[in-house]
């Protein structure tokens, strides 16, 4: 597999070794050694599908206490995704990374613990897979705005469909500084 560095230090993209023949592909899409390798060591709890059509953004969301370290993907379809740096303290709080992911480039997506993580759907609909380093916990679910001024994410689409909850979420300037995750170097 090929480990692509980002913008963002620890975030990075995964390219898998795609093995085709006559019967169609093959993937690894987690190796536990190879991961770890890459510097991807925590061990990954849940597993989460979602499908999504043209024009819905889901984010920017983040888990905290308890955050989630997020390898994602899609299996179908076409999303631009995003992670943001939110933890306070970091060198690069309030950056962003975007990738396009599809279900032809296998590319696979390390979001760390501690980031706020969105994507929008490119295609006419996107099944987007994920595993995760903790649990769920409603919790301690959270977001951010998904087109806060002061992370300026440059989504491909400017109306999106939103749940409800994403449409409320506070800027990043309004969360409480004890509601972000902690950078840990
Ligand atoms: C995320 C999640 C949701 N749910 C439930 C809660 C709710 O009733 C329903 C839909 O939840 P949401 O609206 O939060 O789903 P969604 O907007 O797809 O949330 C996801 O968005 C992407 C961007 C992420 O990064 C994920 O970590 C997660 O936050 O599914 C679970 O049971 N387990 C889970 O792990």
């Amino acid at each position: 597999m090929k480990v692509i560095e980002t913008t963002l230090p620890s975030a990075m993209v995964i390219e898998p070794q795609v093995f085709g023949d006559s019967r169609g592909f093959f993937y690894e899409s987690y190796n536990q050694a190879k991961f770890h390798e890459a510097g991807i060591t925590g061990a990954l709890v849940q597993s989460n599908v979602s499908r999504s059509a043209k024009g819905v953004l889901r984010g920017l969301h983040y888990q905290w206490p308890n955050p989630q370290g997020k390898l994602v993907s899609v299996l179908e379809g076409e999303v631009f995704d995003v992670a943001v740096d939110i933890r306070r303290g970091s060198p690069t709080f309030g950056r962003w990374e975007g990738v396009v992911l599809t279900a032809e480039n296998h590319r696979h997506f390390w979001i760390p613990e501690g980031f706020a993580h969105g994507f929008c759907v490119l295609s006419e609909f996107a099944t987007f897979a994920y595993q995760c380093t903790a649990l769920y916990d409603p919790i301690a679910d959270a977001g951010v705005r998904w087109n806060d001024p002061d992370i300026a994410v440059d989504w491909p689409i400017s109306h999106p469909l939103l749940s409800g909850k994403d449409e409320k979420a506070l800027l990043l300037k309004e969360v409480p500084q004890d509601r972000l995750p902690e950078y840990q170097r």
